[in-house]
């Protein structure tokens, strides 16, 4: 398939009108499957790396899973997955290739692209990442008065701070180098607060910007640089950005132009889209925390999965059936969002991160040639960590009026066991992962209600419909390589959809307007009276409220 051409209209496929058929006479009924199948489980449950998928409560049979793996190879979902693969331009809008998994080939590996063997370049940014972090966590890099350094603060915003806080937090337990912090927001607090305690002396700032050219990111780091300056002692200021900033980006230009040592300085390149550049030198902050030798497990975690989705056939392939499910229930089935609820406290930014992974990625209007999209797209992914959830928005998933295919994931064995007198609390938690998927899928009727000897008049308020779909997802434990598995396992659902939708996934011109109209409004606010006469009606009234309370 060349990438110049119109994808695939999806709903043109033959295997579209027989997905509407199959939803027009759906009929969910998952207690009576199950009964009906007692390989339903077992024959709905796949393994990819140390995931074990149950996909066996989701709305769907064999038809419908047929009829969707005929749908992916009708638009060429294979074909696109091996031109990504293959480090073909298929990021059209941008005119780049894609080439994250490249990130995590085991060294030893080649990809040529353009004459470029880029895994031995990704390697040798890679060495150089490990071998400055083991200078940093054995104190063989001090600050610049000689201290140890205690703290890295990485300074970054989206795909160069959602994936480092989201691993940094949920490899906790494997953290033994300096601790992290994250400055993002452009909001004066987070610098104030991400800085408050801590010591120059002892402090490293990882500036963290693909295009070193966001607002928000060289804000921040030169808030952070005055910082450190101020509170050193003179004569050390002219060697302190040497030695308490490094900088990861493409654009090393740049980076040396704010000051930073090129030395000091990390590289990637165009072909990693930035949600999908926590295994590249975005990393680097979380290597710091975990060391190179557990980092390399996350990577490797991540080409496992990479290698499932290459050559696994769309049957067995996780990600891609995961993907070819979410269409189900995005096209098919009328559901406009998704939620993520991992059972395990270390993951509690993880659906943050996958917020951008998915729909910066897949929240699009129009196709990788332009024309319109042909069915609806992007859902809505969002979530909190069990159990807290359940004490929150849960109730809208078993009673609402709404669709909400729902991922658990869980872990076998806790990262923190701990027992509250005999009680395992880490089954507490497990018991509760168990109850919430079956409840939503096999509900509980009036009359298991009305056996309970309750009043009539609040039977409906107290019955579950059931037939709410979820997968679970468990695995032994967390681990890096557990984690790495978890994200490269959304990055190919999210892959998948866009191809089924025929959308570029690795552009995001939406978020653009919003910076261009922000730099034309920071002269309104600082008192531009012609810039403020060109405002609409609803923003010269905003303004004129903040002037008035501004103090
Ligand atoms: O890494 P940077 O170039 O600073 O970009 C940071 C982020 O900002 C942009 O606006 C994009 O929406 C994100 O995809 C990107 O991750």
């Amino acid at each position: 398939m060349s990438m110049g051409q119109a994808p695939v209209d999806p709903t043109s496929t033959a295997a579209w009108p027989r997905l509407a058929a199959l939803a027009g006479e759906l009929e969910p009924d998952l207690r009576r499957w199950f009964v009906e199948d007692p390989s339903r489980a077992e024959r709905l449950t796949h393994e990819v790396g140390d995931l074990r998928v149950d996909l066996s409560k989701n709305l769907v049979d064999d038809a419908v899973l047929g009829a969707l793996v005929d749908l992916a190879r009708a638009v060429g979902l294979e074909e696109r997955r091996d031109a990504m693969l293959r480090g073909e331009r298929i990021n059209v809008t941008e005119d780049r290739a894609v080439l994250h998994t490249a990130l995590r080939q085991p060294r030893g590996a080649s990809l040529h692209v353009d004459g470029q063997d880029v895994v031995a370049d990704v390697h040798e940014v890679l060495d150089r990442v490990y071998a400055f972090a083991e200078q940093v966590r054995s104190g063989e890099w001090t600050g610049v008065t000689g201290k140890q350094i205690e703290t890295v603060v990485n300074i970054g915003i989206g795909g160069s701070d959602l994936g480092p806080v989201m691993a940094y937090e949920a490899l906790q337990p494997f953290a033994d180098g300096p601790a992290c912090r994250f400055l993002s927001n452009i909001d004066p607090t987070d610098a104030a607060l991400t800085l408050r305690g801590l010591d120059p002396e002892t402090t490293l700032f990882v500036v963290s910007s693909k295009t070193f050219g966001t607002l928000e990111t060289l804000t921040n780091a030169r808030l952070c640089r005055t910082w450190l300056l101020d509170g050193l002692p003179e004569s050390v200021r002219s060697e302190a950005v040497a030695r308490h900033f490094v900088a990861v980006s493409t654009a090393l230009d740049k980076v040396a132009d704010f000051g930073i040592d090129p030395e000091n300085a990390f590289g990637f390149w165009d072909w990693v889209g930035g949600r999908y550049s926590l295994d590249s030198a975005i990393g680097t902050s979380l290597v710091l925390a975990i060391g190179p030798a557990a980092f390399s497990e996350l990577l490797a975690g991540m080409h496992a999965v990479d290698e499932h989705f290459r050559t696994t056939p769309l049957e067995s392939n996780v990600p891609a059936l995961m993907g070819l499910i979410n269409v189900w229930y995005v096209d098919l089935l009328g559901a406009r969002t998704h939620a993520v609820l991992p059972y395990a406290q270390l993951l509690h930014r993880f659906p943050a991160y996958l917020q951008q992974l998915t729909m910066e990625s897949n929240g699009k209007s129009v196709r990788w040639d332009g024309s319109p999209v042909t069915a609806g797209t992007g859902e809505v992914f969002w979530g909190e960590p069990g159990t807290n959830g359940q004490h929150a928005f849960y109730q809208l998933l078993h009673q609402g009026t709404q669709v909400v295919p729902c991922d658990f994931i869980a872990f076998a064995a806790p990262s923190y066991p701990l027992v509250d007198g005999e009680q395992d609390v880490h089954e507490l938690l497990l018991a509760n992962f168990l109850a919430q998927s079956q409840a939503l899928a096999f509900g509980k009727s009036a009359e298991e209600v009305r056996a309970e000897g309750t009043a009539e008049q609040i039977v409906p308020a107290r019955v579950f419909a059931g037939n709410r779909p979820s997968t679970s997802i468990m695995a032994p434990r967390l681990t890096p390589s557990v984690l790495g598995q978890l994200v490269a396992l959304y990055e190919h659902i999210t892959f998948t959809q866009g191809v089924v939708w025929g959308i570029d996934s690795f552009d995001q011109w939406g978020v653009e307007l919003g910076k261009q109209l922000a730099t034309r409004l920071g002269p309104v606010l600082a008192g531009d009276a012609d810039a403020l006469a060109d405002q609409d009606p609803s923003t010269r009234a905003l303004v004129a409220y903040y002037r008035e309370h501004r103090s």
